[in-house]
């Protein structure tokens, strides 16, 4: 999603739960658990979704159904549905599967690339200029976007320059991404990095700027959600109840609260097209098909407050405690 002018009010929340959110468990969630988890998204008014990834089932067990998914959340009506691809033939798979858009890790760190896809920085960028001429090909209408890992710090490498970051950012444009965003793989980032990292990339690519994916792994991810948004970011991955991480970068956790941050927009008068209640069913769906998952998030433990209103105008149609307080 293209970054809009600061005028505009809409905030793109990209649910990448299905994928980020899965992808390091143990446990393998049943596939008609999943779809079911992905309908209630649906219905609670997600517009995007990262509903999986095409990657060998022997790395990562949890996606082994990911066409299956795709194919199934491509019928649901006035969504973008997202899967990670991680080279080539993943994108075959996912084109093939119907996804609307796909995403591809770049990592901004060496070390870190090495770890998650097997190949180095360079060897993504060919990899990408692969993936754009094959869409361009078969499917010129799925946006390509590059997600770039540990733009703001890697577990495995330590600090990322800056330079690096807005170069490779970059590099991924002129390689065809139609978007760059910039991830907080390991949770290292802080606000004023997050502020000025954005600026420079956003300096350097203009109208490809991408998503923020920022995870709360020592609790600023709300702040450096904030910190992004001052900066002019629009979209804003996150995952329900807070599920995710890298099973390749060292120390990863979970990404932000898709429910805290849901509120956190809405009560800033930010539109998000969600509907807290609703996404607070899909969150028990979610907890039905995890049984025994923890599932992180201060609004769906406090309630929504006594007399909130939508960025919209709507009110809740009742509930207002705690839902799981109570
Ligand atoms: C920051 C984040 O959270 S990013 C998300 C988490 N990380 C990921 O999902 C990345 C996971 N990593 C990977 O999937 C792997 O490292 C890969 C596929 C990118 C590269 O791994 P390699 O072992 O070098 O792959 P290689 O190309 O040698 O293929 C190995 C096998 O996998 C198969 N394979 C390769 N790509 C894919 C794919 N996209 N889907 C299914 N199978 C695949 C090959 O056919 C081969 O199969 P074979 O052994 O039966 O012949
Ligand atoms: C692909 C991702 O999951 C992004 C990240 O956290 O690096």
């Amino acid at each position: 999603m293209p970054l809009l002018s600061p005028a505009a009010p809409a905030v793109l929340i990209s649910e990448v739960g299905p994928r980020d959110g899965l992808q390091s468990l143990a446990a393998v969630m049943p596939t008609a658990a999943k779809l079911a988890w992905i309908d209630a998204l649906h219905a609670a008014g997600v517009r995007e979704i990262e509903v999986g990834s095409f990657v060998p089932a022997s790395r990562l067990p949890q996606m082994a159904d990911v066409a299956e998914v795709v194919r199934h959340a491509v019928t649901r009506p006035g969504w973008t549905v997202m899967a990670l691809v991680p080279n080539l033939r993943g994108a075959e798979a996912a084109l093939a599967a119907g996804a609307h858009k796909l995403t591809l890790p770049l990592s901004a760190s060496e070390a870190h690339s090495q770890a998650n896809v097997r190949r180095s920085r360079a060897q993504m960028l060919e990899e990408l200029r692969a993936i754009a001429r094959l869409r361009d090909r078969v499917a010129p209408g799925v946006a390509l976007e590059v997600g770039m890992s540990t733009a703001f710090g890697c577990t495995l490498q330590g600090p990322v320059a800056e330079d690096e970051v807005v170069r490779l950012a970059a590099a991924a444009v002129e390689a065809g991404a139609d978007e760059v965003g910039l991830s907080d793989t390991t949770g290292m980032a802080d606000p004023a990095q997050v502020r000025r990292r954005f600026r420079q990339v956003h300096a350097a690519i203009g109208r490809h700027l991408g998503a923020a994916h920022l995870h709360n792994t020592r609790g600023l991810g709300l702040a450096n959600v904030l910190a992004a948004l001052d900066a002019g970011v629009r979209t804003f991955d996150s995952s329900q109840g807070g599920l995710g991480g890298c099973p390749y970068a060292p120390g990863a956790s979970g990404n932000v609260v898709t429910e805290d941050l849901v509120f956190m927009l809405e009560a800033m008068g930010l539109d998000t097209g969600i509907d807290l209640e609703r996404l607070m069913a899909a969150r028990e769906v979610l907890r039905a098909g995890l049984p025994g998952e923890p599932l992180h998030g201060m609004t769906p433990e406090a309630g929504l407050p006594p007399g909130f209103v939508y960025a919209d105008g709507r009110r809740p149609a009742g509930v207002t405690t705690a839902p799981e307080a109570a």
